[in-house]
């Protein structure tokens, strides 16, 4: 062990240095930065720590994915993958930060304070499957991050541009995480999700209002380019017009997050009055929905849509099938107010609510039978526990049961198959809810019809360190600077349905307001009146926000 870790701080100190004095943090999306130019020592650092987390895994694969999602294309990271395919335990999360941060001399104390902390056995073999996105600067960061592991003694899986979906499901495919999971390729993958959405389908791919056929924004990343090869097994179940497919600017003016965040169409995809379009970010784990209409209005589906969309499907078939289990909806404080009240008044499905980050939705989902967790944004997907499993798949084959009861059985157990459970997964998300709306024979607007969105307004706000701003209450009430929860609280009363929260970015040096109201004019008043408080109170930097 002495050696191979003197080793790892010579080479390190050879190939990667650490840059710079700037300390990084690995947060909600692990590490994320806008200088990917200086990452490379980090991905060195992270390909150590992947192999002591496959070690301290009994040797199980672990996934290093490098991405920065919907962010810039400059931009660039990485975040770890944990052995079923979720992200990494939030303990080591904190040994991340501190390899990531050690001086260049510090390198291997800091490792071998890793192993004692975790009663690490070095004599463990170590697997780290390795994924990038179609950003320039990935290629390079990738190398870094396989020398480390090999550096290490550990074995990689170089998978080369991936959906970051689509590594978490190798990586619990790999380990052999349920029954459910099958090859850990590219084309198991499809296989097993298309094969299932079209045995959903049956031979009839119209049926009442819908229509099947979207046209996808592809962000100009990785979502585009591997939906071209999932076509093939698609045929003509579903068809789906490519845009934005990699041959402009990654995210600039188009993607899901453009879309939810500027709340209209993106570039690069011809307008066609009322066509259903989706939008993916650039890493291709979050997906919303949007259409214009007749008056080229534009309507936004987003997450809390779909995740409706979906629980209310699922409760229908769980009530059919008879087997008892609990259906849960998880949100965090950015979901429509709208939404929270359709869920719980119309579809009686219970709904928590957790802090911003998938692991904290995800985290919470699987304490239900069958948990479907969405983001505003459009990342989320449906877990079922190993009871609900093993309950629907040996139900699916009673065949003694009435012929109503058995078919919604079945429909639940093909429906698991095309659920990427491990994270959200656009590819996958598109074809549930592709199925939902064959299954209800629905249009785009009589999904929108289901219920009336709030308009909403998010801003952002620059200060001088954001880390001020203290929330409690799944992030809904602001603890510190003293005195602020009161204005925003006063400022709210004013507006009829007002709502507004404020918490500091896990993602961008930023501090991110959200307010809703009535009307979009209210909405928009009031996350500029919040904006303004939270420049005042929590250091603001440069002049107060101004409306647009
Ligand atoms: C309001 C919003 O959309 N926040 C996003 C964003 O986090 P922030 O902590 O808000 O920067 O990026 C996260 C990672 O992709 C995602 O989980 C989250 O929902
Ligand atoms: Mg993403």
């Amino acid at each position: 062990m002495a050696d191979v870790v003197s080793n790892v701080k010579k080479v390190g100190l050879e190939k990667y240095p650490r840059q710079g004095p700037r300390n990084i943090q690995y947060g909600t999306a692990g590490f994320r930065t806008r200088w990917a130019e200086d990452l490379d020592y980090v991905l060195y650092r992270v390909g150590l720590l992947a192999v002591l987390r496959s070690k301290s895994k009994g040797g199980a694969a672990i996934g290093l994915m490098i991405t920065a999602s919907h962010n810039p294309e400059p931009d660039n990271g990485v975040k770890l993958i944990d052995p079923f395919g979720e992200m990494l335990q939030q303990r080591w999360e904190k040994f991340a930060t501190r390899l990531a941060n050690a001086s260049d001399t510090e390198l291997d104390s800091a490792l071998l304070e890793i192993v004692e902390a975790e009663s690490i056995s070095w004599e463990t073999q170590a697997l780290v499957c390795v994924g990038q996105d179609t950003r320039p600067s990935s290629p390079g960061l990738a190398q870094a991050a396989v020398t480390g592991i090999r550096t290490m003694g550990g074995k990689v899986n170089d998978y080369g541009i991936v959906t970051t979906p689509m590594l978490h499901y190798f990586v619990a495919c790999i380990n052999n995480i349920g029954s459910a999971y099958s090859e850990p390729t590219e084309d198991g993958y499809f296989k097993k999700i298309i094969t299932a959405f079209k045995k959903l389908r049956g031979d009839k791919p119209e049926n009442g209002k819908y229509v099947p056929s979207v046209m996808f924004d592809g962000a100009n990343g990785v979502g585009a380019m591997k939906l071209e090869a999932g076509l093939l097994h698609l045929h003509d179940s579903l068809q789906v017009q490519l845009y934005n497919n990699g041959t402009g600017q990654l995210n600039y003016k188009c993607g899901a997050d453009y879309i939810k965040v500027q709340q209209c169409a993106p570039v690069g995809v011809p307008q066609k009055s009322n066509a259903r379009c989706v939008s993916v970010d650039g890493d291709a784990d979050r997906i919303v929905y949007y259409y214009i209409d007749t008056h080229d209005k534009f309507h936004l589906l987003d997450g809390d849509r779909i995740a409706t969309l979906i629980a209310g499907y699922l409760m229908e078939l769980i009530k059919k099938s008879d087997l008892g289990l609990q259906l849960g909806l998880v949100q965090t404080a950015y979901a429509n107010g709208s939404s929270t009240s359709y869920i719980s008044k119309t579809l009686k499905v219970p709904v928590a609510c957790v802090p911003t980050g998938v692991k904290h939705l995800h985290h919470k989902a699987m304490e239900y039978d069958i948990g479907v967790y969405f983001e505003a944004n459009g990342h989320g997907t449906v877990t079922f526990s190993d009871f609900a499993t093993r309950c629907i798949c040996s139900a699916a084959e009673d065949l003694s049961l009435p012929a109503d009861q058995l078919h919604a059985t079945e429909t639940l157990a093909t429906l698991m198959d095309v659920i990427n459970q491990t994270v959200g997964d656009a590819i996958s998300d598109m074809l549930i809810v592709e199925t939902v709306l064959h299954a209800r024979g629905w249009s785009i607007e009589d999904w929108e019809a289901t219920y009336t969105d709030l308009p909403n307004r998010q801003l952002k706000v620059v200060v001088k360190d954001r880390r001020v701003i203290e929330t409690t209450d799944a992030e809904r009430v602001c603890v510190t600077p003293a005195g602020l929860q009161d204005q925003i609280n006063m400022l709210v009363k004013n507006f009829p349905n007002g709502r507004s929260f404020v918490r500091p970015s896990g993602t961008e040096d930023i501090v991110r307001v959200y307010a809703e109201a009535d009307t979009q004019a209210s909405a928009d008043r009031l996350a500029l009146q919040v904006a303004s408080v939270v420049h005042q109170l929590a250091g603001g930097i440069g002049s107060p926000p101004v409306p647009e």
